[in-house]
């Protein structure tokens, strides 16, 4: 028999401000594969470069009126793919509904996403532990919502050396975060090699956020 060890997995012990729905995003499943297929053809992800000049494993595009982006010069949000010079593709209704459903559930029923960041995970890569803090108004939660390959996530504190706890989270899982948990360091632990049935050897991430 297989199992999936993960260290912690009581959620209760999240930070003040964070809630983990697990599989809230079941129902709008189907919908959500659909749209971001057409978001994908429509602005494809690629590897950014951090602003210390190094190319990132995690592969990211965005929907929506803004979209979030690294170069040699900093991080930005943009209104349009500095790829195509087009706007960013419109925020798909389905990714919309899903975003506010999951705010209201978690606690933040005033949440208006202006941004979807779109990122693409395959096995071997990983997010280093960071905070989201290029929005304007931290009022607003980030609501994270996976796909495909399950992750283990972690989040931790307002300081970079603080204690994270682990989570796991799995195709259509949502994570939410904001009030005093909106600075909180966080990231993906590498992902490990895998097969998932609708999305293949990848894990897609969307993180809803009000970015101006
Ligand atoms: O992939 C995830 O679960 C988190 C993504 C994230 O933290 C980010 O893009 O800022
Ligand atoms: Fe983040």
């Amino acid at each position: 028999m297989q199992t999936e060890l993960f260290p912690l997995d009581d959620t209760r012990l999240l930070p003040d401000g964070a809630k983990m729905l697990r599989a809230f995003g079941q129902p709008y499943l189907a919908d959500i594969k659909t749209a971001l297929d057409d978001v994908l053809v429509q602005a494809p992800t690629r590897h950014m470069i951090t602003p210390g000049g190094h190319k990132m494993s995690v592969a990211m595009t965005n929907c929506g009126d803004f979209g979030w982006v690294s170069g040699p010069s900093g991080y930005a949000y943009l209104d349009r793919d500095p790829l195509t010079g087009r706007h960013w593709p419109n925020m798909p209704e389905v990714f919309m509904a899903l975003a506010l459903d999951a705010a209201a559930r978690a606690g933040y029923p005033l949440f208006t996403p202006d941004a979807c960041l779109i990122n693409l995970y395959v096995p071997g890569t990983r997010l280093s532990l960071h905070q989201d803090k290029n929005e304007r108004d931290f009022d607003h939660p980030i609501v994270s919502v996976s796909l495909g390959l399950p992750a283990t996530f972690e989040i931790g504190g307002l300081k970079r050396s603080d204690p994270v706890q682990l989570v796991p989270m799995r195709h259509g899982d949502v994570l939410v975060w904001g009030g005093p948990s909106r600075l909180a360091f966080h990231g993906v632990r590498t992902i490990r090699k895998g097969i998932h049935p609708e999305y293949g050897a990848q894990r897609l991430n969307l993180t809803f956020r009000r970015s101006q």
